[in-house]
C-alpha cells in the first residue's frame, strides 16, 4: 500500500523531492541547483525547461534513493517559489519567454507609472498587495508586450501564463490541469483575495486577457494525476501552495497571532491573522495565509529579497568565502559592534521600504575592516531587515510577535539564529524538520487523502529543535539597529 507523500520544493535557486513518511518525517530527498540568469540591470530569469528537468530528476533521484516507485506514493504536494510568471503554448507546452523571476525590477517604471495614475489603492483594497515589479501582473504584461505575436495569441486563448506550480502542474499532467491554488493566486495583482476570484478590473488595467488565467482551487484540491509516463503510474497531485504559505503550514502557524520567518534566498516573516483580512498601514502585504474547504486564513507578510542570496554574493561574487557555513565562524570571531553596515539592496528593496530603485551598498568600512567584518555585516543585515519587518507588525498593532519559528537555509546557522534573537529582543524556534516548506506541502497533500486528519494533528508534530534567547542588553540592541536605519537612509532613491 502506497504511504508516502512526494514532494516537489521548485525554490529560487534549486528544485528539491523530498519523500515524507506519515509522521511528517523525511525519508528520502534530492536536490539540484540550476542557473540563474541576470540578462540586465535588475533583471533576473531562470530557463523554464531547466525548472522542469531539475524537478523531473530530483524526484526521480528522492524516489530511486531508497528503491521506490510510483506505487509507493499516495500524493504528490508542490510548492515552489511565487510570483515567478512563465507563459506558454497550450499545443506545445514550451514556454514562449523565459521565466521571469520574483526578483526582476525590469517593470518598475511602469509600476511608477502605475501608482501615479492612482491605481495603487485598488490594488491594495482588492488583492492586499502594493504596486511593485515582484508580482506577476506586471511580468505578464511585459511578455505580453515584447515577444512578438504573444498578445494576439494570448488573446486567441493559443496561450497559458502559471506560477511555476501552474507550469509544473501542465507538464506533470501532460496538459490536462491548466490549475494554480489561493496562495500563488494571491501574488498576481489580478486575484481579489475578499472575492476569492480573479479580478476583471484588475486584468483590464494590466492588460492581460482572462484567456491566460488557470483556476483556482484549495491548497488541498485534486489537481489531476501525473501522466503514467512520467513515474510509471499515475499519482494524485493532491496539494499546491506557495512556499512562503506551505512554510506557515509547516510550522503549524495555524493560530491567529503566530508567525512564521523563512530564510533562503529571501525572507519573508508571515503572520497568521486569522479570518480577518488585516489592511497594514506599515506596507506590509494582506495575502491568502491558506485556504481548505474552501475557507480562507489570511496573513500578513513582510517580504524581504535578499536574505542567503547576501550569502550567495559573498560566495560567487566577490568570493570571500567558498562555501556558506564559512560564514558562521567567521561572524563568531568578529566582534558585533564592528560599524560595518551592508544593506543588500540587489534588487531595490522590499518591505517595508518598497523602493525598487534602490541597489546596495556597504558602508562603515576603515583600513582595519577584513573579511569577518564584510561577512558578519551581511549576516546581520538579514537580521536587521526581519526587526523591520517586526516592529511594522507591532505597529500593525493586531499582534505582538514575541515568538518567531524560523526555517530555511540560513537557520542552520547558529550565530544567525541568536544575532536575530538578540536584536529581534524575541524568542526564535528552530524546529526539528526544517524542510518546513516541503513539510507543509505534505501535510496539505495528507490532508486532502487523510493521512492527515486535522490541522490540530500537524500542530502536535511540531517539535522544537532549539529554542535561542535573547541575551543582549538593550543599549547595544539600540546601538546596532540605529546604524542600521542610518544606513539604509543613505541608500534610499527616494
Ligand atoms: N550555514 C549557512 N549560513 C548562512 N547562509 C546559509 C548557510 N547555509 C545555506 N545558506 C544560504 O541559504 C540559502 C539556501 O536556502 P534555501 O532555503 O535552500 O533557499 P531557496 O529555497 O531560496 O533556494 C542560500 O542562499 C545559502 O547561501
Ligand atoms: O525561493 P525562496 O525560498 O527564496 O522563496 C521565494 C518567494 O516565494 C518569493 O516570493
Amino acid at each position: 500500500m502506497s504511504t508516502y507523500i512526494l514532494t516537489i520544493d521548485q525554490g529560487t535557486t534549486s528544485s528539491r523531492a523530498i519523500i515524507f513518511n506519515e509522521k511528517g518525517l523525511v525519508i528520502s530527498s534530492a536536490q539540484k541547483e540550476f542557473k540563474q540568469i541576470y540578462p540586465n540591470n535588475g533583471w533576473v530569469e531562470h530557463d523554464p525547461e531547466e525548472i522542469w528537468s531539475t524537478t523531473l530528476s530530483t524526484c526521480h533521484q528522492a524516489l530511486a534513493n531508497k528503491g521506490l516507485n510510483a506505487t509507493d506514493i499516495s500524493a504528490i504536494g508542490i510548492t515552489n517559489q511565487r510570483e515567478t510568471t512563465i507563459i506558454w503554448d497550450k499545443q506545445t507546452g514550451k514556454p514562449i519567454y523565459n521565466a521571469i523571476v520574483w526578483q526582476d525590477r525590469r517593470t518598475a517604471d511602469y509600476c511608477q507609472e502605475l501608482i501615479q495614475n492612482g491605481f495603487e489603492d485598488i490594488v491594495m483594497n482588492k488583492t492586499g498587495l502594493l504596486v511593485d515589479p515582484y508580482f506577476s501582473g506586471t511580468k505578464i504584461k511585459w511578455i505580453l508586450d515584447n515577444v512578438a505575436g504573444a498578445r494576439s495569441r494570448a488573446e486567441k486563448g493559443e496561450l497559458a501564463f502559471g506560477t511555476v506550480d501552474t507550469f509544473l502542474l501542465w507538464r506533470l499532467t501532460a496538459g490536462q490541469s491548466h490549475m494554480t491554488d489561493a496562495t500563488n493566486a494571491s501574488r498576481t495583482l489580478l486575484f481579489n483575495i475578499h472575492d476569492q476570484a480573479w479580478d476583471q478590473e484588475l486584468m483590464d488595467r494590466l492588460e492581460v486577457p482572462a484567456q491566460l488565467l488557470p483556476e483556482v482551487k484549495d491548497c488541498s484540491a485534486n489537481f489531476g494525476k501525473t501522466n503514467k509516463d512520467i513515474f510509471g503510474e499515475e499519482i494524485l497531485i493532491a496539494a499546491m501552495a506557495g512556499d512562503q504559505h506551505a512554510a506557515l503550514i509547516g510550522q503549524a502557524c495555524f493560530e491567529k497571532g503566530m508567525v512564521k520567518s523563512t530564510y533562503g534566498t529571501g525572507c519573508f516573516m508571515m503572520l497568521n491573522t486569522g479570518e480577518e483580512a488585516l489592511r497594514s498601514e506599515n506596507r506590509l502585504l494582506t495575502t491568502v495565509g491558506y485556504r481548505l474547504n474552501g475557507k480562507v486564513t489570511y496573513a500578513i507578510e513582510g517580504s524581504i529579497f535578499v536574505a542567503g542570496a547576501a550569502v550567495q554574493w559573498l560566495r560567487d561574487g566577490i568570493q570571500l568565502i567558498k562555501h556558506a557555513h564559512e560564514t558562521e565562524s567567521l561572524a563568531e570571531q568578529t566582534p558585533l559592534n564592528h560599524g560595518v553596515y551592508m544593506v543588500p539592496a540587489f534588487t531595490g528593496l522590499g518591505a517595508p521600504y518598497w523602493d525598487p530603485q534602490a541597489r546596495g551598498a556597504i558602508l562603515g568600512i576603515t583600513r582595519d575592516t577584513g573579511i569577518g567584518e564584510i561577512v558578519s555585516a551581511g549576516l546581520q543585515s538579514v537580521c536587521y531587515q526581519t526587526k523591520d519587518l517586526k516592529r511594522a507588525m507591532e505597529s500593525d498593532g493586531a499582534v505582538r510577535p514575541d515568538t518567531l519559528r524560523v526555517d530555511g537555509g540560513m537557520v542552520a546557522n547558529n550565530w544567525v539564529v541568536q544575532f536575530l534573537a538578540d536584536i529581534l529582543g524575541a524568542t526564535v524556534d528552530r524546529p526539528v524538520v526544517q524542510e518546513t516548506t516541503a513539510l507543509g506541502a505534505a501535510y496539505l497533500a495528507g490532508l486532502y487523502i487523510g493521512t492527515f486528519k486535522s490541522l490540530e494533528q500537524i500542530s502536535q508534530l511540531w517539535h522544537c529543535e532549539q529554542s535561542f534567547k535573547p541575551t543582549m542588553d538593550k543599549k547595544l540592541q539600540d546601538e546596532l539597529y540605529d546604524g542600521w536605519i542610518d544606513a539604509v537612509s543613505r541608500i534610499r532613491s527616494k
